[in-house]
């Protein structure tokens, strides 16, 4: 019988690492120059595993959680397990185990470094990336939130299993946030419906300015959100799982996309919410399923 309502505790120990991390100049030149910076084994094993765990216990039905639940259509078609079709679980901010990593000591000294010491987290999703998924086409993350300043808003990536070039790794186009442009973006060839992609690719960056990010258990990449970055598909028979949370300063402003290429998605999104029964601005959604993680709540 399953274990419905089943409460896991969340762990705040984390005892294998200390928990703050100071970085030095050269990392911080490094983000702000290339717009992304890999930290190695920012996050301790015991987290991992209970991330890893959490996600089984979801997939398995055993436990109560807010999350919700992303299948990748074509490996659903197949009649395969839950954790083969199960593309990626979001808005895990209010779930008991995976909160700890948007709330992780270790994490946040890392943040606060570039966003300051009050903190809400924006956005967030444990993505599992089966054998069999498709890529993740290049796009901007910037694209999703109606939330400013740019340069106050830093995601957060965390490779969960072994990530290289076979299994889907994320790669980046370094530098590519220093222009000071939003692509229209949309749907995209293979990419299937679950992402948008940046419309007109090959007139990005050509296929060899691309740097693939290969990355072990615990290893984090910070990503500004306007850099250009995306994956590729999972062609090993190995998952590809990693833990994300974007953050922004709390003293960031919602701002009206209203006749900016984010328009569009903003009113599909509102749509969304209107059909089932919620009267809701944008922004409004963002609220509600951001969380305060440090200091003091303002603006978001
Ligand atoms: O994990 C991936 O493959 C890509 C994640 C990503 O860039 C995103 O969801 O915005
Ligand atoms: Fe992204």
């Amino acid at each position: 019988m399953p274990l419905k309502g089943l409460k896991v505790l969340p762990n705040p120990v984390f005892s294998e690492l200390p928990q703050n991390y100071r970085l030095s100049e050269e990392q911080k030149s490094f983000y702000w120059e290339n717009g992304y910076l890999v930290i190695k084994e920012l996050i301790d094993f015991t987290s991992l595993y209970s991330y890893k765990q959490r996600f089984l216990q979801i997939c398995k039905g055993i436990v109560d959680s807010p999350v919700m639940i992303v299948k990748e259509q074509a490996l659903f078609e197949k009649n395969l397990k839950p954790e083969e079709y199960i593309n990626k679980l979001q808005e895990i901010l209010y779930d008991d185990v995976f909160m700890t990593y948007g709330e992780h000591p270790r994490l946040l000294d890392v943040i606060s470094q570039f966003i300051g010491d009050d903190i809400t987290a924006i956005h967030s999703m444990f993505i599992n990336k089966p054998p069999g998924t498709a890529r993740h086409p290049p796009h901007q993350d910037l694209f999703y939130f109606p939330i400013r300043p740019v340069d106050k808003i830093i995601g957060s990536w965390t490779a969960v299993d072994h990530v290289n070039k076979d299994n889907g790794c994320l790669y980046v186009i370094p530098k590519s946030h220093k222009q000071d442009i939003l692509y229209p973006h949309g749907d995209v060839p293979e990419a299937g419906k679950l992402y948008h992609g940046i419309l007109n690719e090959e007139t990005l960056a050509p296929e060899h300015a691309r740097v693939s990010v290969d990355m072990a258990p615990g290893d984090t990449v910070l990503l500004h959100p306007r850099l250009l970055h995306g994956s590729g598909p999972n062609r090993t028979q190995r998952h590809r799982k990693a833990i994300t949370v974007h953050f922004a300063s709390s003293a960031c402003e919602y701002v009206d996309v209203r006749g900016s290429v984010q328009e569009r998605l903003a009113a599909d999104v509102q749509a969304a919410a209107t059909r089932r029964g919620l009267r809701v601005s944008y922004q409004d959604i963002w609220r509600y399923k951001s969380k305060q993680v440090k200091g003091v709540r303002s603006n978001l």
